[in-house]
């Protein structure tokens, strides 16, 4: 197998043989990289920060998609000097009503999303990007999650326990929150924020598009 500089980082050779590829997760998100991790892939961390700001009347999809290829971009920026660089990224955003919960910005606004969520179903939206030099492709994956009605200073004790923060939906369903999911239809990994099945499609698909467009060299 060609060694590539930097070699030894980054490779996906149990799910692509044919090329080495450099692998890079642009991603703060611990839950991420212990995602890809299951995967068995070996890759480094890139940092990015992109504005999450959904313009007015941006359709939902439109928006996280979006928001996923913006973080891909700006890692790509990042490593494409290094010979064979996939750089994978990926945004999640809980819908309900037409409306996408981000993070929330403090306990008042985390409640408040809770709130919104008790006894109801919404959708968890993930995107991800692979982003190369020769080739990028993406996956969707859309989840609906449905919460039993809370109790009586419920949300307040979850707020309390600061699992929201930083989550989409104000919400962890790898945490506490899993004792407030009555059903789940999707990805699991997927509403945890990186959804493994789709993810692993999409490096096949990008392989195969990188092999058509480049060969089966990185350029
Ligand atoms: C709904 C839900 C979201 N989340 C997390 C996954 C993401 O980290 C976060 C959604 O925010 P994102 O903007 O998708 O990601 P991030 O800012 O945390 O990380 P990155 O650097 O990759 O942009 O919410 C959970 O951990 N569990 C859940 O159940």
């Amino acid at each position: 197998m060609a060694k590539w500089p930097g070699g030894g980082k980054g490779r996906i050779d149990t799910l692509v043989h044919a090329i080495e590829f450099m692998i890079y997760l642009a991603s703060q998100s611990p839950r991420r990289r212990q995602l890809l991790e299951q995967l068995g892939i070996v890759f480094d961390v890139l940092d990015v920060d992109i504005d999450e700001v959904r313009a007015e009347g941006e359709p939902e999809l439109e928006y996280v998609n979006r928001v996923a290829r913006e973080k891909a971009g700006a890692g790509f920026i990042q490593v494409a000097a290094v010979a064979g660089a996939l750089v994978i990224a990926a945004d999640t955003e809980v819908v309900l009503d037409g409306e996408v919960f981000g993070k929330p910005r403090d306990a008042a606004d985390a409640a408040a999303m809770l709130a919104r969520l008790g006894g109801r179903t919404h959708r968890v939206v993930s995107v991800v990007w692979c982003v190369g030099a020769a080739a990028e492709e993406r996956a969707v994956s859309i989840s609906e999650v449905s919460f039993a009605p809370f109790g009586p200073g419920q949300i307040e004790a979850y707020v309390a326990t600061g699992e929201p923060f930083g989550k989409a939906g104000a919400y962890a369903i790898q945490g506490r929150a899993a004792a407030f999911v009555s059903h789940l239809s999707g990805s699991y990994s997927g509403v945890m924020g990186l959804p493994l099945h789709e993810t692993s499609q999409l490096l096949h698909r990008f392989q195969r598009k990188w092999t058509s467009n480049a060969g089966s060299s990185p350029p």
